[in-house]
């Protein structure tokens, strides 16, 4: 009895094993044939059976019978691992290496990683010579190191962080504006205006000649943008409340690790708007809410710069405002040697902002009502002589100093008007003295620096490493 039921146990088992044998083919056939291309971070969530995977190698380690690969394509900080019999390997299957994937997405026993692919099929897309590849297998390349080579940097673990960082950011900020009522306006990058009047311009000309009657292009100088505040000043006229969110320009010849000749801001009007915290309120409320959508949404790779790039660094939403005067009330009574003078009317330099911010309890902090001298035409004049101020803003912040600069507009004509006269633009500004005089509103806005805000936000020290492409004085790499 025994004996018989033995037999028949291990037939039926043998007739199983084929039948399994015979289901996993079929199973691997139809996975083949019927293998979805997927995003590495769609693979991960493991949705799928059959995968088609196609990225970069990030680690290759051949073990006598299986190779294990793990591959990114940007999608997602994580790579996905990919398991295959050691006869698909491949020498050109090297770090660095693009590569097609095709096989079965299985659970995987490593908690970290959810899934794996078991593979079918890998077929190198694109081959690298490792000897010749700037970044080597399993080392950290410091953000000194990357920055050389801008063309490759992106495939690092740190940058492609940073930019799917940047990127989520961008969308934060758009929704803010888009869930605020506000209307986006593409202001121009080539324009006739000195906004800032401060004269760090770029010019724009042809390489060429320029026209047959050999005339500059314009007809007029004509620059790269540095602020679109100007143009929004005349959308506010119409829509109440404006944002832009472009590149601008400045031909300031710093290579600080906070300046470039080509940053992105993010500015906004707001058309009845009458006093500076409602300004100052918009400007936290657009910083708070990108902070958090970026934190939660990008938690593996702000964590990734917290835990390796930046440790220790913390953001902080919640800050404090104080007036110039208590500004440089603060600096007279510290005990710090600065370089630059304190005095009332003085502008704040970066070691000023520097301490402030320390002193604050290392908060944004909010500094306003400048002297009246020191913000350009359009500041609104407070009118609170002997100390004379504008409604101006800045806002400081940790490990960056300036981040966003704003005021509230003067909208009097007359006052407007004595101010661009005493400077000799009365006739250049005539088009903006109009909306002074067709249905001026009191109104105001800012320009908040998107690069200084991502490194606040994942406390880089060198701008240059939170932009795709950076350029400033003696550099324009690619
Ligand atoms: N839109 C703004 O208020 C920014 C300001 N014009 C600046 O460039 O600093």
């Amino acid at each position: 009895m025994f004996q018989t039921s033995a037999k028949t146990f291990s037939v039926l088992a043998a007739t199983a094993s084929a039948y399994r044998r015979v289901f996993l083919v079929g199973l691997r056939r139809y996975c083949k044939k019927t293998s979805t291309k997927l995003r590495v971070s769609e693979a991960l969530s493991g949705a799928q059976l059959g995968a088609d995977v196609k990225g970069w190698v990030r680690s290759v380690r051949p073990q006598k019978n299986n190779i294990f690969l793990h591959v990114n394509d940007g999608s997602s900080l994580q790579s996905l691992q990919i398991v295959a019999d050691a006869k698909l390997n491949d020498p050109l299957l090297t770090f660095g290496s693009a590569v097609e994937v095709t096989g079965i997405l299985k659970k995987s026993p490593h908690q970290k990683q959810p899934v794996e692919l078991e593979a079918e099929q890998i077929r190198v897309v694109g081959e690298c010579n490792p000897v010749n590849f700037p970044f080597k297998i399993k080392k950290r390349h410091s953000l000194e190191y990357i920055r050389q080579l801008p063309h490759l940097r992106c495939r690092t673990n740190a940058f492609s962080s940073l930019l799917r960082i940047r990127s989520e950011a961008t969308a934060a900020i758009h929704s803010y504006f888009k869930n605020n009522g506000f209307v986006q306006i593409h202001t121009p990058i080539i324009t006739s205006n000195d906004c800032e009047g401060a004269g760090e311009l770029f010019q724009v000309e042809p390489s060429g000649p320029a026209t047959v009657d050999d005339e500059s292009f314009f007809s007029v100088p004509a620059f790269l943008t540095v602020s679109g505040q100007l143009h929004l000043e005349v959308m506010a006229g119409a829509f109440s409340r404006v944002y832009t969110f472009g590149p601008t320009f400045r031909a300031e010849n710093s290579q600080s690790r906070r300046h470039l000749a080509e940053f992105f801001m993010v500015e906004a009007e707001i058309s009845f708007t009458e006093s500076l915290e409602d300004l100052t309120k918009v400007i936290e409320d657009v910083f708070r809410s990108a902070t958090e959508r970026v934190l939660a949404r990008c938690a593996e790779d702000v964590d990734l710069f917290h835990r390796h790039v930046t440790p220790g660094h913390r953001v902080s939403p919640d800050g404090r405002s104080i007036s110039y005067t208590e500004a440089i009330d603060i600096l007279h009574r510290s005990s710090e040697k600065f370089t630059f003078p304190t005095d009332w009317g003085c502008d704040l330099m970066t070691e000023h902002e520097k301490y402030l911010v320390k002193h604050c309890g290392n908060v944004p902090v909010f500094v306003t009502n400048y002297p009246y001298d020191l913000k350009p035409f359009y500041a609104r004049d407070n009118q609170d002589h002997p100390k004379h101020t504008a409604a101006a803003v800045d806002l400081l912040v940790p490990g960056v100093g300036e981040l966003c600069g704003g005021s509230l507009r003067e909208e009097r004509l007359n006052l407007l008007m004595d101010r661009l006269k005493r400077v000799g633009l009365e006739d250049t500004y005539n088009w903006y003295l109009d909306l002074r005089r067709f249905g001026s509103v009191p109104h105001g806005g800012f320009g908040l620096g998107f690069e200084r805000y991502l490194q606040c936000v994942l406390g880089v020290d060198n701008i240059k490493d939170v932009i795709p492409f950076p350029r400033f004085s003696h550099s324009c790499l690619l």
